[in-house]
């Protein structure tokens, strides 16, 4: 990088770091942002003058507030609830939440952010959101979850709105968590519209948005692999994670010829060396979603698959790796075992799942890498149809929207080798990502004036 460059960048960061000390994953994900798009910045003085970027990095508004809720003994526990309200220069703003032990300011600011450039490259008009709780779901029963979705809606409904912002699932909330969360909104504001995206097929949710992440990040790792004439046919894929992107990630690779041979969650990993084909994985979403039991279980189950405790899948060979679990879950030396064991393709499901370090090994190694906010911006693209359909009071079929959902991917992937391709022929589908996403978001707020 050139020193004027590299200044900017450090100047940046600089300001970033002491403005929101120690939140470490959104550091993490300004930082990469910084660095792909520091040289159009520089070249472009008027992004510099009115300080777009700067004003992209810091949210519009957030919500904090307290959750209180009663569990099965009838004790009061109260948790956080927050919401992010990044950027809404080109739509209301949109983003999942998630219910997990670690979520707190940092990881929610990140996710946002990541966001903001994610929903632009959708081509929809969604800005970006964030929200979540340090609920943990893990071991309630479903009435404590309803009542703890309950009291997390009492307040969230003041903030929300069909054209304002609409939440959807992320990380521990799945469609039994939107259904609640749904039914509280409607019933205090006394209105059925497209507040919350990823609800039930029967009331107004749209077919595919549950496959849509990882079916998604199938498609673009499809047009990644095409252009060195591969596919997933007879490939090995390690996938990670066994939640909502998992599962749907697994079908897809499937379904196009691949042989997925692992799955984890956050106690350890599975190989199944002959594949986890159609009736396993059936097992696997029943395992998960209905008794939300652990992937040990698995092997339990099937005695030609191993269980690692505690351990990552990123030693097994595999020709394709998809992290969709969880923030910095394959770090560098993971990621330089991954490619001495042969495999060239890594496509992010989850956001930002590899560790900058992860990410230098596989852009100096010229494999085919595409961070999540390229790769798994299927899942949010059909919320935004979620909302088309709401806002029509119409249904589409689910080869509609499939094919939707495969062009949007398609237009993604051109994107990013429109920006992303250096002088070399590589395509570094960061740079582009970046630079194709803020593209768009910059334009509006320049038009918008000092907001
Ligand atoms: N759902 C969606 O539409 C979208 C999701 N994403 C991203 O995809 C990823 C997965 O989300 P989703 O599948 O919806 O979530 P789920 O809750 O359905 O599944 C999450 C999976 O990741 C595992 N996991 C969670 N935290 C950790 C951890 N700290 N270490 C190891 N494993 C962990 C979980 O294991 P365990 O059960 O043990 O916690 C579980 O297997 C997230 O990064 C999310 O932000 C991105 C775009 C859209
Ligand atoms: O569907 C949505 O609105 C959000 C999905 C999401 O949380 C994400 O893309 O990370």
């Amino acid at each position: 990088m050139e020193k004027h460059v590299q200044k900017y960048v450090d100047d940046f960061m600089a300001d970033i770091i002491a403005r929101n000390p120690g939140e470490k994953e959104f550091h993490q994900a300004v930082h990469e942002v910084v660095e792909s798009l520091a040289p159009y910045i520089l070249e472009n003085p008027v992004l510099q003058k009115m300080k777009v970027l700067e004003r992209i990095a810091e949210p519009e508004r957030i919500v904090m507030f307290r959750v209180p809720w009663l569990n099965d003994k009838g004790e009061i526990e109260i948790n956080k609830g927050y919401r992010v309200e990044m950027n809404s220069a080109i739509g209301p703003y949109k983003g999942g939440i998630r219910f997990h032990s670690s979520v707190n300011l940092s990881i929610l600011k990140f996710l946002a952010f990541e966001q903001t450039f994610k929903n632009s490259l959708t081509t929809l008009p969604m800005g970006g959101g964030k929200g979540g709780s340090d609920f943990n779901p893990k071991g309630k029963s479903d009435n404590e979850v309803m009542r703890f979705c309950q009291s997390f809606m009492t307040e969230l409904q003041r903030h929300i709105g069909a054209n304002t912002d609409v939440p959807a699932g992320d990380i521990g909330v799945g469609g039994r968590e939107i259904g609640f969360m749904f039914g509280q909104y409607k019933r205090l504001r006394n209105e059925f519209t497209g507040t919350l995206t990823g609800k039930g097929l029967g009331w107004g949710g749209s077919p595919l948005r549950p496959e849509a992440t990882g079916y998604g990040t199938c498609y673009f790792a499809q047009e990644m692999l095409a252009t060195r004439g591969e596919s997933f046919k007879g490939k090995t894929v390690a996938i990670s994670g066994s939640g909502n992107v998992a599962q749907y990630a697994c079908e897809k690779a499937t379904q196009l010829g691949a042989k997925v041979v692992t799955l984890s969650d956050s106690s350890g990993y599975i190989y199944d060396p002959k594949g986890i084909d159609a009736d396993k994985l059936a097992y696997v979403m029943e395992l998960k979603n209905i008794f939300r039991g652990r992937i040990k279980e698995y092997a339990e189950k099937y005695p030609e698959a191993t269980y690692y405790e505690g351990q990552r899948p990123w030693s097994v060979k595999c020709d394709i790796a998809m992290p969709c679990a969880t923030q910095n879950e394959l770090n560098g030396d993971e990621a330089q075992t991954l490619i001495a064991n042969g495999c060239f393709c890594v496509a992010e499901g989850a956001n930002m799942p590899s560790t900058p370090e992860a990410i230098k090994a596989f852009l100096d190694n010229k494999l085919l890498y595409s961070p999540g906010k390229a790769s798994n911006a299927g899942g949010v693209a059909t919320s935004g149809l979620e909302m088309t359909q709401n806002s029509m009071r119409l249904s589409w079929s689910p080869q509609e929207v499939d094919q939707k959902l495969h062009s949007i991917m398609k237009d993604i992937h051109a994107a990013c080798v429109k920006y992303g391709t250096g002088p070399d022929g590589y395509v570094n589908y960061v740079n582009g990502a970046n630079i194709a996403g803020f593209m768009k978001v910059a334009n509006a707020m320049l038009a918008q004036g000092c907001v």
